[in-house]
């Protein structure tokens, strides 16, 4: 996009009654739904190009090759003393948002995950109020096909069972657990292995609706207010032009845990001093804008095999693993993914090697304590966020420790048939380094993200001060906007969270007055 030279223009005809900001994963949910209602018009801004007919998007296991290229914002953290400096946050430029980038694994959130949020102060998003949303989803979710299913993941599988006494789960969906390991859930169609991003599941059937009007290529950088009520959006489109995108009803901030409070921020909707100090006009002071950044932090732990491995896959990621290490504890308190291939791109960093052939496991917190924070350095609105996660710097260190719990839960695993007959040597951390303290630097050194930023506009209660929006995903004293991705989880579910996501589009679209059907 050249945004170097603008032409400014007021163009007002454009006015809908919906504009969704953020063709992402809520955000076609949301388009979807209100669209089916032909009396509606809906505009959808989207910063990225369309995926359709895009086989290096639409392919599943093409999805390594998106990170870092010319469909990824690719936003940095700031400088994480306790953790690695180095993770690139990517989030989608392209319809369907990180549906159309990510690995589709599809997790229904646990019960405890949304009585959390209820406890949180968002009240009518408990588990029981929840559950009709996820039979609502349009995607096609379905265990990780036979074919797909590669010899090594099996024995992984089978490895987990035995050593660690947990069961084999066939279908993660089909009821709540604590502990398992087995194949996922994937949106994808096996037999061509093709996505079922939130795009293609709800908006390529239906992109001949006349009411709906995608509007690709388009940033939107600041919204519109009169005194406290949101009439639409500024936007700079691919060849610098800017307008106003108006709403009749409501604009919807879909824009993601990163871009929906940066535009906010943008807005000056956001903590006061924050803003006074950078320049921008307080529009609204609300403190929480930004605030309450949660991820799930990985590490990794890599072996050699003895030889090549059968190449079939859905995506190099199929199967994985959660253990309950605190019988408290309200879900699971330790997930892993195993990756069929070396994932060696941060160990690199310190010197280790790629070795031909190799596996990994990647322990994660499914329930991190620490807690980061989005904020702006600059008025100029394309100068990306600061995006400072704090990584492992809880109390407790509770986070690290469930990382060194993590390695040494895997090489438990690696150590037991049918898998340990696969594997060659332990390539890093290496079977010297033993030590808590030498375990949980080379974890936190090596830490990568599972891509799962949440929280920065988070939900709670109507006099939750540090509340970004109420229950019905209203902006708190603002009307005429609400939110609805990533940003609005009050907490980190303890599974991988883009089912949540499209719940919450499911959601808002019924708050809206959608059909839902
Ligand atoms: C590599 C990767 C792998 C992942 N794997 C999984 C997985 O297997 N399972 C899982 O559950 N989760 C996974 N996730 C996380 C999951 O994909 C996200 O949590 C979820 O998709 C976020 O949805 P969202 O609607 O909040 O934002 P997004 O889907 O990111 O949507 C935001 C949209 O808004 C657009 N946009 C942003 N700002 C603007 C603006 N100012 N103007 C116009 N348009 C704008 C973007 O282009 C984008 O299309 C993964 C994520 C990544 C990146």
């Amino acid at each position: 996009m050249n945004h170097q030279h603008p032409q400014h223009r007021q163009d007002d005809q454009q006015v809908y009654d919906y504009v969704v900001v953020g063709g992402g994963t809520a955000g076609c949910v949301i388009a979807s739904r209100l669209t089916e209602d032909p009396s509606l018009s809906v505009a959808v801004i989207e910063g990225g190009p369309s995926d359709v007919g895009r086989e290096d998007v639409l392919t599943l296991r093409r999805w390594t090759g998106l990170l870092g290229g010319e469909l990824d914002y690719d936003y940095p953290t700031t400088e994480q003393p306790r953790g690695n400096s180095h993770i690139r946050h990517s989030r989608a430029r392209v319809l369907g948002g990180c549906s159309s980038h990510n690995t589709l694994i599809s997790f229904k959130p646990l019960p405890s995950d949304w009585d959390e949020w209820a406890e949180a102060g968002a009240e009518g998003w408990d588990a029981v109020s929840m559950d009709p949303y996820f039979d609502r989803l349009r995607n096609n979710i379905v265990p990780v096909h036979g074919d797909d299913r590669n010899p090594i993941a099996r024995d992984f599988v089978e490895a987990a069972r035995g050593a660690l006494g947990v069961p084999r789960v066939e279908g993660f969906n089909k009821a709540p657990f604590h502990e398992g390991a087995g194949f996922f859930d994937l949106a994808y169609h096996p037999e061509d292995n093709k996505r079922s991003s939130a795009s293609v599941a709800y908006l390529h059937p239906f992109l001949d609706r006349p009411n709906l009007h995608i509007v690709l290529e388009t940033w939107a950088f600041r919204l519109e207010l009169e005194g406290t009520r949101v009439t639409g959006v500024h936007v700079r489109t691919a060849d610098g032009r800017e307008h106003v995108v108006r709403a009749r009803r409501e604009v919807l901030v879909c824009a993601g845990a990163v871009d929906s409070p940066r535009l906010l921020l943008h807005s000056g909707i956001g903590p006061r001093a924050d803003l006074e100090k950078l320049g921008i006009p307080v529009v609204h002071d609300l403190p929480g804008v930004g605030e309450n950044l949660l991820d799930h932090p990985e590490s990794v732990i890599v072996w050699e095999t003895k030889g090549p491995i059968p190449e079939n896959s859905a995506m190099d990621s199929d199967a994985g693993l959660f253990v309950r290490r605190d019988p408290a504890s309200r879900g699971p308190d330790l997930m892993f993914h195993f990756y069929q291939v070396p994932f060696t791109d941060n160990p690199e960093r310190l010197g280790y090697e790629r070795p031909a052939h190799g596996v990994s496991m990647t322990p994660n917190i499914p329930k991190p304590r620490s807690r980061g924070r989005l904020y702006l350095t600059s008025a100029d609105p394309e100068v990306k966020p600061a995006l400072d996660f704090r990584y492992f710097t809880d109390e407790d260190d509770y986070d690290a420790r469930t990382l060194v719990d993590g390695i040494k839960i895997a090489r438990r695993i690696a150590a037991a048939e049918p898998l340990a007959g696969w594997l060659g040597r332990e390539v890093c951390p290496g079977p010297e380094v033993t030590s808590d303290e030498e375990l949980s630097a080379y974890a936190r050194q090596v830490a990568h993200t599972v891509y799962h930023p949440a929280g920065t506009c988070r939900m709670g209660a109507e006099d939750d001060a540090l509340a970004v929006v109420t229950p019905d995903l209203r902006i708190r004293g603002l009307s005429g906007v609400r939110i609805a991705d990533a940003s609005v989880f009050p907490a980190m579910t303890a599974v991988n969270p883009m089912i949540g996501v499209l719940m919450v589009g499911e959601k808002c679209a019924e708050l809206l007055g959608g059909t839902s059907r």
